[in-house]
This record gives structure tokens, sequence and C-alpha cells, in this order.
């Protein structure tokens, strides 16, 4: 929590200054009782009008100060607390951003939009309320105290007696209830993951008439964190009742003895009611210091909760700047028996996988579900480290490279079409800051997106909505495939990108892909064998394995995996197979006959 503390650094005399002001707040605050004995032993027991009417116009002064330091002071804790915030939430969207995929799996991403949302807003609180009330509290009580002794020694005992018993009961409360709030931040992650998987498949939870369960599934997550929340607040709601008591036993002692003083002549009447006064500020400040402490405590744990955030370390590493060591061969890609475990999962998804891609080639992959297409791609994409082996581009292993100059050279479309609030050109230029019009006029072209554009009020500046919701999911895809294209790569990577396009249009975007210009190396992840069986190189995958490379016609003799698949989709080619596969060993037969 402490490593927070760096942040505050640009706010070094707004920090200084709030708890300072808050200081002269309470010299205002403490010479008050003092200035209403004066009224009442000197001014009304003398009948001295002109003293009383001078007194009451320095109280009045005394407020009006005391209000204008306290304005200031929360000017400069609000200003220090807020730029606090500001640069921790950027630090650690930063950070986040740097991590690896391995990072963020782990993490999950409940979690992080919980704490760089609410727990950072409570780290703020905690900073803005410490900056004013972590000082005035103590200063108000022991003050007090102080105050008592010069009126009545005897008195003041009572004072003495007093605060030690209430910041005992304050400090056993709060050690109570301190290990609860780190839970109530794991359970609001908690309803917040539901929440957000609840919204974003409100379609698919209506579609399957799932309402009542998932409502019910949010119920439980919910009324979870609710009973944490009321068990935390009525322990810390035994503060306000536990200190008000003992106060109050402190007053009638205190009103007792003093009153027993001024029978016996050793004080006045206006320094009882000063006594009785400072009693009054001190459950007053213990009161906020109680909240205080809650709000600290609060603060506390979230502040653990970001602190833990930014240690996490990335497990990439990326030069600063790409080897100069690359030889360029012909091969653009190679894969030297890599294998590859995902963080906390017990079996590899991809092993002991080797090819090689040439440049400008166009290489099909192609497996059932969850047998490694998307895994296979991401690690050409350095979104993962291979658990073992290497991956060369253009002759040099990926891991040579820096992050820049790598996803420089790829473009990107991932099975999840992702597109960003905003105009169809900002969300084009997202490939390449610099693109004009026509470049991206030319992309969209390709990706079969030009009618979908020009058919836009606006078209470039037609506004999308948030995750581009206000396009069907086709319309979404193709402007995936454009923003990569934009972007010139000279690795097109389209992970399952045209699962959602009829044929026609999956040829369409097939031709013009090939069409491209330079020596574009495309990877084509799809389920489809009609879009990868022209490619020069089918990678068939099946549980990890590789079980099949070359090209199509070799791999429908050769590769069982792929026969399924590819008859599987075109059966009525299974029968011309089979009978030119008879007619072959019938000649075979014949020969050796
Ligand atoms: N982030 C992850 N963490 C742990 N395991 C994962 C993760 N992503 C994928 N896997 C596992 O790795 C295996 C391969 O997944 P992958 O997404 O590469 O398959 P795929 O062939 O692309 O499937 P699909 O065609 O359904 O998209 C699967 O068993 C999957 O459960």
């Amino acid at each position: 929590m402490r490593s927070l503390a760096i942040y505050l650094k640009n706010y070094r005399k707004e920090s200084i200054l709030a708890p300072f002001f808050k200081f002269l707040e309470v010299v205002f605050d403490l010479l008050v009782p003092v200035v209403i004995a004066q009224i009442i032993d000197v001014g009304i027991t003398g009948n001295d009008r002109p003293y009383i009417i001078e007194r009451f116009f320095i109280l009045v002064l005394m407020a009006a100060a005391g209000l204008a330091v306290s304005i200031t002071a929360q000017f400069f804790a609000a200003k220090a607390s807020v730029g606090f915030a500001t640069e921790l939430r950027q630090a650690v969207y930063d950070h986040v951003q740097k991590l690896s995929y391995t990072e963020l799996d782990t993490l999950g991403t409940d979690t992080l939009i919980t704490r760089l949302t609410d727990d950072i807003n409570q780290v703020q609180n905690g900073v803005n309320m410490g900056l004013r009330l972590l000082l005035r509290s103590p200063f108000i009580v022991l003050g007090s105290m102080v105050m008592a002794f010069t009126i009545n020694t005897r008195c003041a005992l009572i004072f003495v007696v007093a605060i030690p018993v209430l910041f005992l009961v304050v400090f056993v409360i709060m050690y109570l209830s301190i290990p609860l709030f780190g839970k109530v931040q794991a359970r609001l992650d908690a309803v917040t993951g539901l929440t957000r998987e609840n919204l974003t498949g409100v379609r698919v939870i209506r579609a399957f008439c799932r309402e009542e369960e998932a409502v019910r599934e949010f119920d439980a997550s919910n009324a979870q964190l609710t009973k944490l929340n009321e068990f935390v607040g009525k322990l810390s709601a035994l503060l306000n009742p536990v200190t008000y008591v003992l106060i109050n036993i402190a007053t009638v002692i205190l009103i007792n003895n003093a009153g027993l003083q001024v029978n016996l002549g050793n004080m006045q009447q206006g320094q009882v009611v000063a006594l009785y006064n400072y009693m009054a500020q001190m459950i007053v400040e213990l009161i906020k210091l109680a909240s205080l402490i809650i709000t600290l405590n609060k603060s506390a744990a979230c502040a653990n909760r970001v602190a833990d955030i930014l240690k996490v370390k990335s497990s990439m590493n990326h030069p600063v700047s790409t080897a100069s060591t690359a030889v360029c061969g012909e091969n653009a890609v190679e894969f030297h028996d890599v294998t590859f475990t995902y963080a906390e999962s017990g079996a590899p998804s991809l092993s002991n996988i080797s090819f090689s891609v040439k440049r400008g080639q166009t290489v099909g992959i192609i497996g059932g579900t969850g047998s490694g297409k998307s895994t296979l791609v991401n690690l050409i994409a350095r979104f993962y480290d291979a658990t073992s082996g290497t991956i060369q581009i253009d002759g040099q292993n990926i891991q040579n490279y820096s992050q820049h100059d790598l996803r420089e050279k790829i473009g990107v479309v991932p099975q999840r079409a992702v597109l960003f609030k905003g105009s169809i050109r900002e969300n084009m230029k997202w490939g390449r800051e610099n693109a004009t019009d026509e470049e991206i006029w030319d992309a969209l072209t390709t990706a079969q997106a030009r009618e979908i554009v020009e058919n836009k009020d606006g078209q470039l500046d037609f506004k999308l909505e948030q995750n581009g919701r206000n396009l069907s999911g086709g319309q979404r895809q193709r402007l995936t495939i454009a923003r990569a294209v934009v972007k010139k790569p000279e690795f097109l990577i389209l992970d399952d990108s045209a699962s959602a396009l009829d044929f026609a249009t999956d040829a369409a975007l097939r031709r013009s892909l090939h069409q491209l210009s330079g020596n574009v190396t495309t990877f084509l992840v799809s389920q489809r064998a009609a879009s990868i069986r022209q490619a020069d190189l089918i990678l068939v995958l099946d549980d990890g394995e590789l079980v099949g490379k070359g090209i199509h016609d070799d791999l429908i003799r050769t590769c069982d995996a792929y026969r399924e698949i590819y008859f599987s989709q075109f059966p009525e080619e299974r029968e011309k197979y089979n009978t030119s596969n008879t007619a072959v060993s019938v000649n075979a037969s014949e020969v050796t006959l």
C-alpha cells in the first residue's frame, strides 16, 4: 500500500497544506470555549455589556477565520486526492496494457474493472479524508485534554481516563472489521463479473429463456455481498452508540465533579461550560475519527488490491529494439517443435508443432473445435510465449523483435469482431494513424465492406456504438478485416473472421485478399474447408497436434482428419473419391496380376 504514496509526489505541497489549515481550524475550535467561558464568567457575572459585545465579535471573527481555513484545507485535500487518483488510475491502466495475455487470463477482466474504478475511488476518498481529518481528530481530542488541564487539573483527569478507554473501543471494533473489507471488495468483483456476463449476454439469455436463472444467480451473488456488507456495517455502526454511552458517562462524572469544584469556589460556572464544550467536541471528533478509520481501512484494503496489480510483472520481455541479426531466408514463418500450455491449465493446447511458410503464401488452418487453431496464430503475434520450441519470423526468433516492430508487421483479425465507439474512419485508423481516405476505401473494398459503408449516413463519418453494436455480426467482421488491411501488414492473420459471411462474400473476400499488393503472408483459420482449400499450405490440427500439412490434393489422400472434415462438408465428393480410389486400386491389382 505504501508503494502507492509515490503518486502523491506531485501533490506534496497540497498534502502538507491541507493538514496545516486543518490544524489552524483546530486552534480556532479550541479557543471558542475559552471565549464563551470569559463571556459567562466576566461579562455576564460582572454585567459588563461592552465586554460581552466585544467577545461576541471575537467569536464571529473566529468563526469566519475557521470557515476560511476549513475551505482552504478542503481545497488542497481535494486537489491532492483527485490528482493522486488520476495518476494512479493512469499508472494501473498503463501497467495492465503492458501485461501479456497470460497475466490478463489469470487476473480476469472483472477484477481489473473493479480495481480501476471502485477500488481507486475508495483510495481517493481515503486520501481526501486522511489529509483533512487524520490529524484534526487527534489534535482536537488531545487539545481538549490540554485545555481542560489549564482550567482544572482534577476535572482534566476525567479526560485522561476517558480518552484511552474510547480509543480502546475504537481499536477493538476496527480490529474486527478491517479484514472483512477485503472480502467485501472480492464479493463486489463477483457481482461485477456476473453483471457484465449477464448484460453482455442478455440476448442469449433471452433466446434460451434463462432470465429467471440469470436473475436467481445474480440475486444469490448480490445477497452474499449484501449480507457481508450488512455485517461489516453493523459492526462499524456499534462505534457510535458505544462511544456516545462512554462519553455521556464521562460527561455526567465531569459535571458532577465540576459542580463540586464550583461549590468549593475552585472554579467558575463559565469554566464548567468550557469543560462541557471540550467534552462535546471530543464526542464529535471521536465519531468522525471512527468513521475516518472505517474509510481509511476500506481504502487500505482497496489500495492493497490496486498495489497487487502493479506488482504483477509481465511474463514476457520485449527488447527495446529489434536485434539486427535477421537472416531473411525464403521462409517467412517457421515453427520449430513448438509446445504451448496455458497458465493454470494441465494439458498442452499445442504439442510439438513444426512447419515453415514461404513469404507471400496463404496458410489455411483447420481442425475441430478446441483443436488449437487460435492458440497457434496467437503465438505468431506473440500474444503468448511458447512453452518450448521456437518461432521465427524472417529468420529471427520472435522474442528478439521489439513489441512495436513485431506488431507493425502483423495485422490480426480476432475471432470476436471488436470495434470501438467512434466513427468508421477512426476505427479504420487504428490500423494506421496516417491512412488516407483513399487507402481506407481500398481496404474496405478488399474486405467486401465498401457497400456497407457507402450505405451508411455520413459513410466514413458514420458513428459506431460501443462494440459496434449498431452493425450486424457480418458487417462487424468485414470492418475488422478492413481495419487490419489498412495497416498494410506483412502478415495477415484472420482467426475464423469470415464465419458470419455468406459463401459468396467469403469467396470474394479470399480472392481480394489474394490480390493484396506486396508479399503478404496470410494465415486463414477456418472451420470451412472451402475457405482454405486453395491455400498454399494447409495445417490440420487435432487436439493440439499437427496431424497433417500440405496442399488439399495431398491431404485428401494422406490425412484422415482432413478427409473427415472435408467430406463432412462436401459429402457429394466422398462418392467421387471412393469411386476413383477403387478404380486406382483395381488398376493397381490388374498391374500386379
Ligand atoms: N485462455 C485460455 N486459458 C486456458 N485454456 C485455454 C485458453 N484459450 C484456449 N484454451 C484451451 O486451449 C485449447 C485450444 O483452444 P483454441 O481456442 O486454440 O481452439 P480453436 O481450435 O481455435 O477452437 P475454435 O475453433 O472453437 O475457436 C482448448 O482446449 C481450450 O480450452
